[in-house]
């Protein structure tokens, strides 16, 4: 175990899903950390913001769609150490928005069938929320 505590970084996520029960991934911009990875919407939880109010805003300005706070449902949760951080991440389940999702701030969206989620490299915090998702879709 390292000596040099890593401070924990707190990151709201959602599985957006449509009619089909496709959950939206979106790929990770150049130049930013994990760049070309799958992850799910969301972001860092500003001071002063609930996780949930973090997603309605990131959902705003990362896809254009709009959701409320009652129409996201927590699933699980990650906890994961990176290199400079170690990570926590509730994922919440969205079924509920309005609008249509775009990349919004230059990146791909894709949506994917739960199953076929491995096709899509993601970071390795969302490695085990992946057979959540596949047992619950
Ligand atoms: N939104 C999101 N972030 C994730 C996922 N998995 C995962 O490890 N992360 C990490 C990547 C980032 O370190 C952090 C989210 O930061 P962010 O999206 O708000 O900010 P950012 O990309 O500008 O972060 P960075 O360039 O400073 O690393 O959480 C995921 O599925 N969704």
């Amino acid at each position: 175990m390292s000596d040099v505590k890593k401070p924990i970084l707190l990151v709201a996520a959602c599985a957006l899903v449509d009619t089909d029960n496709r959950i939206l991934l979106a790929q990770r911009p150049e130049g930013k950390s994990l760049a070309g990875l799958w992850e799910f919407p969301g972001g860092k939880v500003e001071a002063g913001e609930t996780p949930e109010e973090t997603l309605v805003r990131e959902l705003e300005e990362e896809l254009g769609i709009k959701t409320k706070v009652a129409c996201l449902a927590p699933l699980t949760f990650a906890s994961h150490t990176y290199e400079t951080f170690h990570l926590l991440m509730p994922l919440y389940i969205c079924r509920r928005y309005e609008g249509i999702p775009q990349g919004r701030e230059g990146q791909a969206i894709k949506w994917v069938k739960a199953k076929a989620l491995r096709e899509y490299p993601m970071p390795p915090a969302d490695e085990p929320l992946i057979p959540v998702l596949q047992d619950l879709l």
